[in-house]
């Protein structure tokens, strides 16, 4: 039976256009489904329009509105493509890992380094790679499809600011290749045995502290009195500078840790955090009680926090039980008791 897919567009560079003031998101979804007229003849391709960004301008609400969008058309669908901005292409496919949990259909994010209408552009094979992996019987949850490869939403990061190859597999192998049209998958596909769960809340009270040598503590007192939750970024498998660590404990003993949850995170891309490495970590480890990304990349920690802060009068034992609770493999990591 021929697939049923539904394109979702938000903007981007896949579907800008050159004018005086630098690239503009303009065509319509229907003008950037013209542009591979071949592909229409071999599925039922339907199209959404939720906005049209850079991707840039895209926040927590419109995740929740991609989320909603493929809630209520869920069961009219084999699929989902969403073309999306690459520069934050990444957080928008963490945060729908925990929007939208057990999906038995694929949810395909895509965009391009170049629009769709230059005459060099890896829109089009992007678009057709990712409408190709939306139909194909094995595929399912949250992924982005970008330059023949397929990398788990969890998972991926932008590393290229101009390259087609824009986008890498963190701490995790990509799921699969495509090549002329053919998937090349390099794990076996998921088995989905739970039913799809949707989300609807998101708490954007998640602040991202990044580490650089000598920082002032001053603003502590401020972002801590503003966010319900602090990632901080720190260098290596992770540690506290000395200048910071009394200002931090001075504002962490002032909560509860379900009130201020501290995550420790390291700016380094690959192999993750291990605060208890070092004196300068394992300190603040033993005094008070915080979370640990190890594994998981930035993106998804910062989404997962915003999904689990949603909940309301949460305790700290649930926090830290769904924060290392495995989703969409955003951890490949031992579950913490
Ligand atoms: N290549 C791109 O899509 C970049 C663009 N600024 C965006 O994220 O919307």
């Amino acid at each position: 039976m021929t697939k049923k897919l539904l394109i979702l567009t938000t903007g981007g560079t896949i579907a800008s256009v050159k004018t005086p003031h630098g690239l503009i998101p303009a065509l319509s979804s229907e003008e950037l489904l013209s542009y591979l007229p071949e592909i229409g003849r071999d599925f039922l391709l339907q199209t959404k329009a939720v906005c049209n960004l850079d991707s840039t301008d895209i926040t927590p609400d419109h995740w929740l509105m991609l989320a909603e969008s493929i809630k209520e058309e869920y069961h009219n669908y084999d699929g989902f493509v969403i073309c999306h901005g690459t520069d934050t292409m990444a957080y928008t496919a963490a945060a729908l890992s925990y929007l939208i949990q057990h999906s038995s259909k694929p949810i395909v994010l895509t965009g391009a380094q170049k629009p769709i209408g230059s005459e060099i552009t890896d829109a089009k094979a992007n678009l057709r790679d990712s409408i190709l992996y939306a139909a194909d019987p094995d595929s399912r949850g949250v992924q982005i499809v970008f330059d023949g490869k397929v990398i788990l939403g969890t998972r991926a990061k932008k590393t290229k600011t101009l390259s087609f190859s824009a986008f890498s597999s963190i701490n995790f192998p990509y799921l699969a290749t495509i090549h002329d049209g053919k998937i090349i998958r390099y794990l076996p596909p998921s088995i989905e045995k739970n039913p799809v769960v949707f989300y609807d809340r998101l708490n954007p009270k998640v602040f991202l502290l990044k580490l650089t040598p000598g920082i002032s503590p001053a603003l502590l007192s401020e972002i801590f009195c503003l966010y319900d939750c602090i990632i901080i970024e720190s260098f290596g498998v992770g540690g506290i500078p000395d200048s910071l660590e009394k200002e931090l404990f001075r504002q962490l003993s002032k909560y509860a840790p379900e009130e201020k949850v501290l995550v420790m995170t390291t700016q380094v891309t690959y192999e993750g955090s291990n605060v208890g490495t070092y004196e300068v970590g394992r300190r603040l480890n033993e005094s008070f009680s915080i979370l640990e990304a190890r594994d998981m990349t930035l993106e998804a920690v910062l989404t997962k926090m915003m999904w689990i802060m949603a909940e309301e009068n949460i305790s700290w034992p649930e926090i830290c039980r769904k924060f290392y609770m495995r989703i969409n493999s955003d951890t490949l990591l031992q579950e913490q008791g």
